[in-house]
């Protein structure tokens, strides 16, 4: 059976990229869906002010939604301190094991539990069947329709606290009107735009920071 392009971006980095070494691995994403296959990973453009919001926020639990092939969370994880740790959610079952060995590749299995299932049925699980606490850092991208609605579980699930931060990819591009539009009206969120591009393109996207007031 034909490899899928997620295969042949996990045969790249397998092949190409320094064992334990998070940032060749990004690298190596990058050159390959940069110059072979476009994919939709969060990008080095985009993934510069995701990198800095990582920083600013130093979480000790951090929370994504779309690992897709786990660029992003490798992303994130290589910026945790000691004993933080990263949950990842992706729903597609072709996904997550390539992400895994992936994230594997780059050292980084330690600190990135990847979930599979619906956001909309993990995050109601994460306090009882994960042991969380709450979350300090919130990063959206999977279904640009279940932002707002998977930021309200959050909130109704007591999983933000006074100063969670949430950064959403795509605002632009695709594009996440609902969710600019809820979380831009919400009194509890002070809201940052960053303009970028979509990832290896020179198409307009935006990346979308909310701080949560509690
Ligand atoms: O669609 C995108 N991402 C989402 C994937 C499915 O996510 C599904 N999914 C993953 C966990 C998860 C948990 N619960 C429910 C659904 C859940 C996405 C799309 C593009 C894009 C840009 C231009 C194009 F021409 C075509 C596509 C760019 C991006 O950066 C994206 O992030
Ligand atoms: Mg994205």
């Amino acid at each position: 059976m034909d490899q899928s392009k997620e295969q042949r971006i996990l045969n790249s980095v397998s092949y190409n990229a320094v064992k334990g070494d998070p940032e060749s691995v990004l690298d190596c994403i990058d050159k390959y869906c940069s110059q072979k296959e476009w994919a939709m990973n969060v990008g080095d453009e985009k993934g510069l002010i995701l990198d800095n919001v990582v920083k600013e926020a130093d979480p000790t639990t951090a929370l994504e939604l779309g690992t897709y092939c786990g660029y992003s969370a490798i992303r994130i994880a290589r910026l945790l301190k000691p004993k933080a740790h990263l949950f990842s959610i992706e729903f597609n079952p072709e996904f997550v094991p390539i992400a895994k060995e992936i994230i594997e590749i780059a050292g980084l299995s330690d600190k990135v539990t990847i979930l599979e299932g619906h956001a909309q049925d993990i995050i109601p699980q994460l306090k009882s069947k994960y042991d969380v606490d709450t979350l300090d850092f919130v990063f959206l991208d999977h279904w640009k329709e279940r932002y707002a609605p998977d930021t309200i579980l959050l909130e109704e699930c007591g999983l933000l606290r006074k100063g969670s931060i949430l950064l959403a990819d795509n605002i632009i591009y695709p594009g996440a009107p609902e969710f600019l539009e809820y979380i831009r009206n919400h009194k509890r969120f002070e809201c940052t735009n960053y303009p970028s591009h979509l990832e290896y393109m020179k198409v307009e996207d935006a990346m979308e920071k909310a701080v949560y007031l509690g």
